[in-house]
């Protein structure tokens, strides 16, 4: 579904990211990890669309990757992105608005009530439906967060980018998120790739791992090589698991069913 080939991500004379070629399919949940400074953020906004790679070709169902990020690709930040002035049906309605009315981001009439019932319904998704009314400032950081999903899921994105979405939180709660995570993930048919510094996440979450890191280094010029896929580790296991899930039957480790 999605296909990087030969991609680099270069800051002037600073090579981030170096000959990238990678193909993910549809409804996989890829973790990213390596390093701090590898390049795993630089990676996303590739994907997403906020930066350009500087060489290299990415596509999307074999057609070039539209350079603005669109509604087939949701992301959601470890700082939280939801606007502190709006409730929490006021942020989760406001990507419809803008997609729907982008002068005025203002819906009316029965326009506005089907938004507010597909926002409505999102929120349910996420475990907010208590909460309509409240402001950020009055809810948790994984509510916040639940927020913030609840926001990138609204236009429906086929794929959904996560930076580092539940670093910030307890870990009590961060078991609750990859609870939701895994079923809004089934739920939506959503295609996942989420970096993550928690090893235990990235491989209790992802159908594969990738693993960014430099292959070469000069000591005396750090800026010249960039960091590659190093680590490309499919889970078969979990991938066996879901599939068991959805129909109803068992796969053994040979993959015979
Ligand atoms: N706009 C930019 N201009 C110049 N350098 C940049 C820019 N964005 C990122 N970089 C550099 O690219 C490198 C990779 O940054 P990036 O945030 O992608 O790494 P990361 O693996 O996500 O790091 P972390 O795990 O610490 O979040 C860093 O050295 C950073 O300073």
């Amino acid at each position: 579904m999605l296909s990087l080939t030969n991609v680099w991500v270069e800051y002037g004379e600073k090579v981030v990211l170096e000959r990238i070629s990678l193909d993910i399919a549809e409804g996989a949940f890829v973790s990213i990890i390596g390093p701090s400074g590898a390049g795993k953020s630089s990676l996303l906004r590739v994907i997403l669309g906020q930066d350009q790679p500087s060489r290299g070709n990415i596509t999307l169902d074999g057609k070039p990757l539209p350079a603005e990020c669109g509604p087939d690709r949701g992301v959601v930040f470890q700082r939280y992105s939801v606007f502190p002035h709006l409730t929490v049906l006021g942020n989760t309605l406001l990507g419809l608005e803008f997609a729907q009315a982008p002068l005025t981001a203002r819906l009316f009439g029965s326009a506005r009530k089907a938004a507010v019932a597909q926002a409505e319904e999102m929120l349910a998704a996420v475990g907010l439906s208590d909460s309509l009314d409240l402001y950020p400032t009055e809810m948790s950081g994984g509510m916040q967060q639940r927020l913030a999903i609840a926001q990138a899921l609204i236009k429906r994105p086929r794929i959904l980018l996560l930076d580092e979405p539940f670093g910030a939180l307890d870990p009590g709660i961060r078991t609750d998120m990859h609870t939701l995570i895994t079923r809004l993930w089934r739920e939506f048919g959503l295609t996942i790739v989420m970096v993550t510094h928690d090893i235990k996440e990235a491989f209790g979450l992802g159908t594969r791992v990738l693993t960014l890191d430099k292959r070469r280094h000069d000591p005396h010029a750090p800026h010249r090589y960039g960091a590659g896929v190093i680590y490309d580790i499919a889970l078969t296991r979990r991938m066996a698991a879901e599939a068991e899930m959805e129909a109803g039957i068992t796969i053994d480790k040979n993959g015979n069913n």
